[in-house]
């Protein structure tokens, strides 16, 4: 096995051509099989394995002129649940503005993801018919290498795992394109689903180390199984995922904003800041750089041609939205808001956690999908741990200190009032 894998250079067609060649390409509706909604399960109960047979990616048209803090905005005002994991049936209209989706990632409308397909799929179309190209091999990809010209440069944080942790590109992309549907003959040149990937086998319960409500295993899970793929609303870190996370609570529909306000209750902070501190925490909380980039902000993924992505999973992701960081006493649930016995638990030796999982840049078609990989061998009743990265930790470290200073409860707002207690069950 090489842990190297070469993006295919795609050649830039003209866009006539382009589109004219993806609609020859476009499989028809009646193509995609029977669909089965995958079971958004709640807290505490059991998932067990969904067919991922799912209809085509929806197609919202770009709203001429829309600036990147309009089209977050817009975005925000379609969030109906204060948590990275909301339930399925929030997923529907509203919708944000987006251009496409695909298993759950909702690229944000500007993003040119879904032309970044098209070419994809018109180019690869001039040598061979879509329905011949063997989706593990052809079809998907993982931006292992540098950007020519850049190899003097450390890998990215995410291929550094990777490649430490001896996982098979192959075996990966191989799953992938099994939960996608696609592996199956006959189905190579299916459209891509639209519907969330989501983890099987898993249940959400509460962590013993701090770090709140998590997500468990309940079946064993192997070395480089794709565990799912991270859903959420895909936009660029800049100036969409700052713009979200500074200025979003302004465009919440009043429910929301209602419920931002009562999780901060009894706070002293000021009422006209307290929906803009809830609402900065959470959209903090559930943002994700992809590809990772554990250092520096060194995010982004050049060898596959991309900008600084980050996926925000607030309102519109899934169960993976529950996967907590191994750091222990690092602060949040236990940590510094709650009077440091997260800090003491460190110095009473207790011993960190490892990440278990990897969230992977897979190029499906061109499109980038976040997936989530186990890096080992997992067993049942293990919780599933991914590292967050520095970036994330340091403006979680702001917030955290902020909310002592104000007397809020990060876990009040991550989950409602009733969970302010500490030692609470959280609903
Ligand atoms: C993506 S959510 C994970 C699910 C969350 N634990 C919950 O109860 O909903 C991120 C939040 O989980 C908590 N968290 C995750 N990892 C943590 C850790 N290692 N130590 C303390 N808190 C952590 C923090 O409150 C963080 O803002």
């Amino acid at each position: 096995m090489t842990p190297l894998e070469l993006q295919p250079q795609r050649q830039q067609p003209q866009q006539q051509e382009v589109e004219r060649q993806q609609q020859q390409q476009q499989p028809q509706q009646q193509e995609v099989q029977q669909q089965q909604q995958p079971q958004q399960q709640q807290q505490q109960q059991q998932h067990q394995p969904q067919p991922q047979q799912q209809p085509h990616h929806q197609h919202q048209p770009q709203q001429p002129g829309a600036s990147a803090g309009e089209v977050t905005a817009a975005a925000a005002a379609t969030i109906r649940h204060l948590h990275g994991c909301a339930p399925q049936s929030q997923h529907t209209p509203p919708s944000p503005p987006i251009e496409l989706q695909v298993a759950g990632v909702k690229f944000l409308s500007g993003l040119g993801v879904r032309q970044r397909m098209q070419k994809w799929v018109a180019v690869a179309s001039q040598t061979e018919r879509l329905h011949d190209m063997t989706p593990a091999d052809d079809q998907l990809s993982i931006p292992l290498l540098p950007e020519e010209g850049a190899t003097a440069q450390p890998p990215q944080p995410w291929a550094a795992a990777f490649r430490a942790h001896h996982l098979n590109p192959f075996s990966i992309r191989f799953d992938l394109s099994v939960k996608l549907g696609l592996a199956d003959d006959g189905r190579w040149g299916a459209p891509l689903p639209s519907e969330p990937l989501e983890p099987v086998g898993v249940e959400v319960r509460q962590d013993n180390r701090g770090r709140g409500l998590g997500l468990f295993t309940t079946q064993p899970i192997r070395a480089n199984n794709v565990i799912c793929v991270m859903g959420g609303l895909m936009m660029a870190q800049k100036p969409d995922g700052v713009a979200f996370i500074k200025r979003g609570f302004r465009s919440l529909p009043c429910t929301m904003k209602q419920q931002l306000r009562e999780r901060v209750a009894g706070s002293s902070a000021r009422p006209d800041a307290e929906e803009q501190l809830c609402w900065g925490f959470l959209a903090a909380s559930f943002r994700m750089a992809f590809p990772a980039g554990h250092e520096d902000g060194r995010a982004g993924c050049p060898a596959a041609g991309l900008p600084p992505l980050e996926l925000q999973m607030l309102g519109h992701g899934g169960l993976a939205a529950y996967i907590n960081d191994p750091r222990v006493g690092a602060g949040c649930c236990t940590g510094a808001a709650a009077g440091g016995q997260g800090q003491q638990q460190q110095q009473q030796g207790d011993t960190a956690d490892t990440a278990n999982c990897l969230v992977v840049p897979v190029l499906v078609r061109g499109v980038p999908l976040p997936v989530l990989v186990a890096l080992r061998d997992i067993a049942p009743g293990e919780q599933l741990l991914r590292e967050y990265g520095n970036d994330w930790w340091s403006s979680q470290e702001n917030w955290l200190e902020t909310f002592k200073m104000y007397g809020i409860s990060p876990n009040a707002v991550l989950h409602g009032p009733a969970a302010a207690t500490p030692g609470a069950a959280i609903p």
